[in-house]
């Protein structure tokens, strides 16, 4: 096995008196995709900000290809792109101009940033929007140039937090498609939240957190097997169900 590329170790997080992360450990491997799976409240939002440094944990650590994340912040968030739950991008800017304020704000120089935008425009097919105004833009579009605009850096892990809440079934399929296949021709790691169990695919690494505590971490077409479970929605049902025990 290769060394991960993500390794959470016993992170603890509270609100105050309400614990919204307990003992939570997990890792990434390099080009797979992991699916986060849990209900409201689970604690996936609170685990992704730690992740993109907005909260620190309380307790634990988080290491980035070896690098601890306490210690030297802006190396590991080098190596993370990240898209949000809200929408985040400026309705009144072009596509571009998006694109190359996010690219400005890592430290890219021009002409490297002009020939990300051109190789990430192309791989969502956005080439032909390049100059519209993001208002212009369907849902689907402007998830897809922000995902593009999470990746213009090169990070080696994408977050995505709930990214496809909100859009039709069709396009939440297209977008699924476009993610497994970047992990497969790019190397990237994904690690993607959702609530919707349908996004999750047999070969999907699958992680369950339920009340703030990993209930699961294994591909999912052999915790199906080991569960003997004959599909991921009955293998969620499964797992909720312990974890509220
Ligand atoms: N700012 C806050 N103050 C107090 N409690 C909070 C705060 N933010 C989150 N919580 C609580 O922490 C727990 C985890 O919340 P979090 O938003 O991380 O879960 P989630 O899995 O992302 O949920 P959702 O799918 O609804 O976004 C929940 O019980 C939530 O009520």
């Amino acid at each position: 096995m290769s060394d991960p590329v993500l390794a959470v170790e016993q992170i603890g997080f509270n609100y105050g008196a309400k614990q919204a992360l307990s003992e939570v450990t997990f890792s990434l491997s390099p080009g797979a995709y992991y699916a986060l799976l849990g209900p409201n409240g689970a604690g996936k939002s609170t685990l992704f900000s730690i992740l993109c440094q907005l909260l620190q944990p309380q307790t634990g650590r988080v290491t980035v290809n070896g690098i601890n994340a306490a210690k030297k912040p802006r190396q590991v968030l080098k190596q993370i792109g990240m898209v949000f739950q809200q929408p985040t991008l400026d309705l009144d800017l072009s596509v571009e101009q998006n694109l190359a304020y996010h690219a400005s704000l890592h430290g890219l120089s021009s002409a490297y940033t002009k020939q990300r935008i051109d190789e990430e425009l192309q791989r969502f097919a956005l080439s032909d929007r390049r100059k519209d105004k993001v208002r212009s833009l369907n849902g689907g579009h402007r998830r897809r140039v922000e995902i593009a605009r999470a990746l213009l850096h090169q990070p080696a892990i994408l977050l995505l937090d709930e990214a496809t809440v909100g859009l039709d079934q069709s396009t939440r399929d297209t977008i699924n498609d476009h993610l497994r296949q970047l992990c497969s021709d790019s190397g990237i790691t994904i690690l993607s939240s959702t609530h919707l169990i349908d996004e999750v695919r047999p070969n999907d690494e699958l992680i369950v957190l339920i009340k703030g505590q990993i209930q699961l971490q294994q591909r999912c077409e052999e915790a199906m097997q080991a569960q003997q479970l004959d599909s991921v929605q009955a293998l969620y049902r499964h797992f909720h169900q312990q974890g509220e025990q």
